[in-house]
């Protein structure tokens, strides 16, 4: 299966900071921290300078090896659609290289939304990982993303999104398209934080096993149905060598799986993950909480989200249209898990709003 044009037959341990290295570091996995790009969902994409400096410098103290800073959507994803953000995101970034002083800083793109020139401007601002998002069953629209991702120099992460929309086998091909373009390492992404046990760690393992050494694989949890550290254990022994994780979970629908937590838990199974605890409790404590207005929680709407298979970037969304028509955001979110919506149909949560408050109005009383 493996093919013979593959750009990472050789390529896998090309770059600096590979996990790779790690383990030549006495370190297993490594912790990728998406506080100031996924947890930008949860904070509608209000991110101040001062906050991703202080952020930064926390996590690069305690050792992280990578953060991701990019509005939540990714590049270019401050719109009308998915948010303005308040600071453009290049500016944010360019704040995170000069703070950090040994992490290296990654941006998210999708293609469509964020384009080439994107990669170009990130490169610019000293970004040195890029992570090119798609539906699980897409990957074919990164694969000129990830070509330009590596001409630029860019270590390269491929994120499949909705994993559990797509069983092990299939979601092991739409890895190998991903690696054949040039990706570096391919991640098993639990939008939705649908995936229990080892429903995540058979995609883990099937990835791991079409991929052999060609790329690294990664697992990104949700916290919707509360698996992310039990799925990123299980993600680990499966194989997985990167993971994702967020300061006191901040993220997209319940959240991600909190960074620090991920660290007790590795530390406790003799996992060497090379973050320092008592420094990571004390970013997340120190740093996050104090600027997090809302906690993300497994609240009704947030458990359907996991329940029902739905994106969870589409939570703050589905919450307004509510508010606007007078209909229950679980109500929309269970919707859109049966029209099997994917990322970037945000607007339809007013769609859909819209429909079930008609529907409401034509119940005789
Ligand atoms: C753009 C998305 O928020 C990517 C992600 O973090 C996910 O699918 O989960
Ligand atoms: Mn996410």
């Amino acid at each position: 299966m493996s093919s013979t044009q593959s750009l990472n037959a050789t390529a896998a341990p090309d770059y600096p900071g590979h996990p790779n290295d790690l383990a030549a570091a006495g370190i297993d996995l490594r912790i990728t921290d998406t506080t100031l790009r996924d947890g930008s969902h949860a904070v509608r994409h209000r991110f101040t300078e001062a906050q991703v400096r202080e952020t930064v410098r926390a996590l690069d103290t305690a050792g992280v090896q990578v953060i991701e800073v990019t509005h939540g959507d990714g590049l270019g994803g401050s719109s009308f659609n998915y948010g303005f953000s308040l600071v453009p995101e290049l500016e944010l970034v360019k704040a995170a290289v000069e703070e950090a002083e040994q992490a290296k800083i990654a941006v998210l793109m999708l293609p469509g939304l964020g384009t080439i020139d994107h990669l170009k401007a990130a490169r610019d601002a000293g970004a040195s990982v890029a992570r090119i998002a798609t539906h699980c069953s897409e990957a074919d629209v990164s694969i000129q993303h990830f070509k330009a991702a590596r001409d630029l120099g860019f270590e390269t992460v491929g994120f499949l999104m909705l994993s559990h929309r797509l069983e092990p086998e299939q979601l092991a091909e739409q890895a190998r398209i991903m690696a054949d373009a040039g990706c570096q390492g391919v991640y098993v992404v639990d939008s939705a934080g649908a995936l229990v046990l080892e429903q995540a760690s058979d995609r883990v393992a099937a990835v791991v096993a079409e991929l052999g050494s060609d790329a690294q694989v990664g697992y990104h949890g949700h916290q919707n149905l509360s698996f992310g550290v039990a799925n990123s254990v299980l993600a680990y022994r499966a194989g997985a060598r990167q993971i994702d994780g967020s300061l006191a979970a901040l993220g997209a629908g319940a959240g991600n799986s909190p960074t620090e937590v991920l660290v007790a838990a590795y530390e406790r199974l003799g996992i060497r993950t090379g973050v320092d605890l008592d420094l990571v409790l004390s970013a997340a404590n120190d740093v996050a909480l104090p600027y997090i207005t809302r906690l993300p929680w497994m609240d009704r709407a947030s458990i359907v989200q996991g329940y029902a298979g739905v994106y969870s970037s589409f939570l703050l969304h589905a919450e307004r249209a509510g508010e606007r028509y007078g209909v229950p955001s679980h109500e929309i979110l269970r919707r859109a898990g049966e029209k099997g919506y994917v990322g970037g149909q945000e607007d339809l949560m007013i769609e859909l709003a819209i429909e079930l408050a008609a529907a409401q109005d034509e119940v005789p009383a």
